[in-house]
């Protein structure tokens, strides 16, 4: 279905009038909004059967930022994240990409990495040369244990054979499959084949098998994502957009040479990623791994995306990095709202999940990186963090309303502030 993610007034109305606007505009369902509408939207008895020892659920803001343009594809982007201002930031970034086409994607095939760990090998190399004679071997065996997986044309494709000859135990080899697990985000598919072709290593090595798992370090399954903006569609009321241009370029370069503020501008980018990967009940702690590690792979830490200039002084960002998601397995299809947020995005495939993703992740660097190079971070982020603020200090009803506007205006964004303000308003 084609809509228009543009959605202006959309801000302004109530939680309950945005869902009304959103079930008109994607034809949601009755069952669909229920979920949203009412609390509790992940029954007990299913939070139980996901991990141990439950005593109740947690829950978190639920947004939708507006403005994407994916591929062409107008979307609406569901958020879960406790962070005032990040669905702000990325709406408002979102709607700078759209008079140049908003973000271009693409992706590599669904490609993971398990490890097998070999030790107490005499022959290294020549071990090594005995696992990649008999590859055909290793990749039947591999794949007798996922025939369905087989079906929808995924499956073990290869393998790769890492030798640490001077590990401080010793020689050590260390075997990857290389496992196209299509939909799935892969950890369970993928260390099930690594358990299952330990005893044919071992046999063929004469070595020992001990672990058996995944690398999060998913570098041949990467999403990457792109996006251009006009000088003038940057400018703000004190810079010149040439000049927001330059600020962007330095703070990327910043992020580029100097591992601590790459650790932050890594930061804002997965502001952007993790509310997604969140929302469609995907695996954080994994793709977070991912992204670090892969952002050392040129021998220091650095930036995931990148930022210049093209010819005609536009500026062009791109981020390419890991994005093992998955449409199937995992709490995607165990927790209601998971499957609601597929929906939502009316995505078909984990590959397009994932490109979804970096676009969010690369709008959300550049909200950052505009505010930082230009005003700073506190008045955006703080009006909005007002909100918090005035909620914790116990305002109720009208008073909210009142009280963050006391504070944005006096640019006096504080607990104990807030809770003077309470005091005098309350006549206390
Ligand atoms: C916060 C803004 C967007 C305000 O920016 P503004 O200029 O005051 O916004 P505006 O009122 O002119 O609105 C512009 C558009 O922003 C969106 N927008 C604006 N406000 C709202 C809202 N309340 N609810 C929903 N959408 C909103 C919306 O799309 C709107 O367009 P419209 O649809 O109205 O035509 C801007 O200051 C900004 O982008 N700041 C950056 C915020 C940010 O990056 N936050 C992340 C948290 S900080 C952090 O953790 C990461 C960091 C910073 O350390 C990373 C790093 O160092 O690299
Ligand atoms: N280090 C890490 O990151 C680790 C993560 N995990 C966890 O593993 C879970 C993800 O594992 P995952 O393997 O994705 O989950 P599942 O094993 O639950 O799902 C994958 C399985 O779903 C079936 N399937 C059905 N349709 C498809 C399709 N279109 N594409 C692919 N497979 C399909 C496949 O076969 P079949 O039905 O035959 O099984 C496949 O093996 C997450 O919960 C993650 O947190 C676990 C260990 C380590």
């Amino acid at each position: 279905m084609s809509i228009d993610s543009r959605l202006p007034d959309f801000r302004n109305l109530s939680p309950s009038q945005r869902l009304d606007q959103v079930q008109r505009l994607l034809g949601l369902s009755a069952e669909d909004t229920a979920l949203l509408r009412d609390a509790g939207a992940l029954p007990l008895e299913i939070a139980d059967g996901m991990i141990e020892n439950v005593i109740g659920t947690f829950e978190l803001p639920y947004a939708l930022a507006s403005n994407f343009r994916i591929n062409g594809r107008e979307m609406l982007i569901p958020l879960v994240v406790e962070e005032p201002s990040v669905v702000a930031a990325a709406s408002f970034m979102a709607k700078l990409t759209r008079p140049a086409g908003g973000f271009q994607t693409s992706s590599s095939a669904p490609l993971m990495r398990a490890q097998v760990q070999i030790i107490a090998v005499s022959d290294p190399c020549n071990a090594r040369l005995s696992l990649l004679r008999n590859k055909d071997e290793i990749i039947a065996l591999a794949n007798s244990k996922d025939q369905l997986l087989n079906t929808l044309g995924g499956g073990c494709r290869d393998i790769e054979v890492h030798t640490f000859i001077d590990s401080p135990r010793g020689p050590m080899l260390v075997a990857h499959l290389i496992v196209d697990v299509r939909d799935a985000m892969g950890a369970n598919t993928v260390n099930t084949m690594a358990e299952a072709v330990a005893p044919l290593m071992e046999q063929l090595t004469g070595g020992k098998v001990r672990l058996r798992i995944l690398s999060n370090l998913a570098d041949l399954r990467l999403a990457r994502a792109q996006l251009r903006i006009a000088p003038e569609h940057l400018d703000t009321a004190e810079y010149q957009g040439a000049e927001v241009i330059e600020g962007v370029i330095d703070a990327y370069t910043f992020a580029a040479i100097d591992p601590y503020r790459a650790a932050t501008h890594n930061k804002g980018i997965m502001n952007g990623i993790d509310p997604l990967v969140v929302a469609t009940g995907n695996d954080w702690r994994a793709v977070e791994a991912g992204a670090h590690a892969y952002a050392c792979r040129n021998g220091h830490y650095g930036s995931l995306t990148t930022w210049e200039k093209d010819s005609q002084g536009h500026l062009v960002g791109t981020l390419e990095m890991p994005m093992p998601l998955g449409l199937v397995g995992g709490a995607t299809k165990t927790h209601p709202l998971a499957q609601l947020s597929l929906r939502i995005l009316g995505v078909k495939s984990a590959q397009e999940l994932g490109e979804i993703a970096v676009a969010v992740g690369l709008a959300q660097n550049l909200g950052a990186l505009r505010a930082l190079a230009t005003e700073g971070i506190q008045r955006g982020h703080m009006a909005l963090h007002a909100r918090n603020i005035a909620l914790s200090a116990g305002a109720r009803g009208d008073e909210l309303d009142w009280l963050v506007k006391r504070m944005v205006e006096t640019r006096d964004v504080r607990a104990d502030r807030a809770q003077a303000l309470l005091r005098e308003k309350r006549g206390q």
